[in-house]
C-alpha cells in the first residue's frame, strides 16, 4: 500500500492507475477506522482494481470545535487495518496541503440540507461537499463508497455529483453495527462505560419506530414516542428524530403506500453525538 501525502502525489498516482486502464476505487473517511470503514474498502475491491482510501479530519465540516480537537486520531492503527483490507493507497494529507486556497467554498443543497444534519450543524455540509470535490477531482475515481450510516451525507454526495458533473459513481453500502445493534462509529471511542452501556438504546427506539411505520402509526406520533423513548435514559439528550421520505429527506405528515420511509435520530450520550438511521416502507 504506497502512502501519499501530497495532492500532486494523489493525481500522479490516479493518472498511472488510469492510462494503465485500472478502475479506481475512493473511500473517504475521517480515520479512526472500523468494519464499517473496512466494509467500503472490500467492497472497493471486489469492483475496483485500484482502491484508494483517504484519512482527513476535515476542519471545515466542524461546526463544534470542541468536537473537532477530540475526534479520533490514530494514523498507525487505520494503515494497519487498511493493506490488508485490500487498499492499494492511503492518501492522508495536512490542513494545508488540502486548503492552500484562500476563497471558502459555500454550496447551498436546498430542502436537501435545510433538515436533519444540515439543520443542526450550520455549514456541516459545505465542508463535506468542499473536501470531497477536491478529493473527487484529485483521485478520479470511477466509483466512490459512502456509507448509509450517513444517510443524508449520501443524498448530498449524489447531488453534488449531479451538479457539478462529476463522472463517477457513488456507491452506497449499509450500515455496520456492533453486536448490540449499535452502529460502528469513530466516536463510539469517546463513550465511557456507562455511555457505552446504554448507546444501543438508539437503534432499539429506530427499530420500535419502523414497526410503527409498518403499522401506519402516523409520523408524528412515531416521533414523539421516539423521542419520549429516548428521554427516558438520563444519559441521552434527543437532537432530533425524523420521520422522513427516504429520497427527498423531507419530513411526513402521512405515509403513501409503498414508499420509502427514513427514520434518523440524533441524539447526545455522555458528551458524544451520535446519529443513526434505518429505511423502512411504509
Ligand atoms: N457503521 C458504519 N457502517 C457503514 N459505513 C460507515 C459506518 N460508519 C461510518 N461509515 C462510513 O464511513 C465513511 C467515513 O466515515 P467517518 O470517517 O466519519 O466515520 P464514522 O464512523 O462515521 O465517524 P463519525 O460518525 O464518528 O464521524 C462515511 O462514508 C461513513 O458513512
Ligand atoms: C465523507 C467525509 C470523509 C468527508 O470529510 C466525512 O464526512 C465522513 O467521514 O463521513
Ligand atoms: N461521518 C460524518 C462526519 C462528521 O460527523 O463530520
Amino acid at each position: 500500500m504506497q502512502i501519499l501525502t501530497t495532492a500532486a502525489g494523489l493525481h500522479a498516482y490516479t493518472e498511472q492507475a488510469r492510462q494503465a486502464g485500472h478502475r479506481v476505487g475512493l473511500v473517504p473517511t475521517m480515520g479512526a477506522l472500523h468494519a464499517g470503514h473496512l466494509q467500503l474498502v472490500q467492497a472497493a475491491r471486489a469492483e475496483c482494481n485500484e482502491v484508494i482510501a483517504s484519512i482527513f479530519v476535515n476542519p471545515t465540516q466542524f461546526n463544534n470545535a470542541e468536537d473537532f480537537r477530540l475526534y479520533p486520531r490514530v494514523p498507525e492503527a487505520d494503515a494497519a487495518l487498511l493493506a490488508p483490507a485490500g487498499c492499494t493507497a492511503l492518501f492522508v494529507p495536512s490542513v494545508a496541503e488540502m486548503y492552500s486556497q484562500t476563497t471558502v467554498l459555500r454550496f447551498d443543497f436546498g430542502a436537501l440540507e435545510r433538515v436533519m444534519e444540515g439543520a443542526h450543524r450550520p455549514g456541516h455540509f459545505s465542508g463535506v461537499a468542499t473536501v470531497v470535490s477536491k478529493l473527487f477531482h484529485l483521485a478520479c475515481p470511477h466509483r466512490a463508497y459512502f456509507g448509509q450510516k450517513d444517510w443524508q451525507q449520501v443524498a448530498i454526495v449524489k447531488q453534488l455529483v449531479a451538479d457539478l458533473s462529476f463522472d463517477l459513481e457513488i456507491v452506497a453500502c449499509p450500515t455496520i453495527r456492533e453486536a448490540d445493534g449499535l452502529a460502528m462509529s469513530s466516536r463510539n471511542r469517546r463513550l465511557d462505560a456507562p455511555a457505552r452501556a446504554a448507546a444501543p438504546l438508539l437503534y432499539q427506539v429506530l427499530q420500535t419506530a419502523a414497526a410503527q411505520v409498518r403499522r401506519g402509526v402516523p409520523p408524528a406520533q412515531v416521533q414523539a414516542i421516539a423521542e419520549a423513548s429516548i428521554a427516558q435514559e438520563p444519559l441521552f439528550t434527543v437532537e432530533y428524530m425524523a420521520v422522513a421520505d427516504a429520497q427527498t429527506l423531507q419530513p411526513l405528515t402521512d405515509y403513501g403506500a409503498g414508499r420509502a420511509v427514513v427514520l434518523c435520530l440524533a441524539a447526545h450520550l455522555g458528551g458524544v453525538r451520535l446519529i443513526d438511521n434505518v429505511v423502512v416502507e411504509a
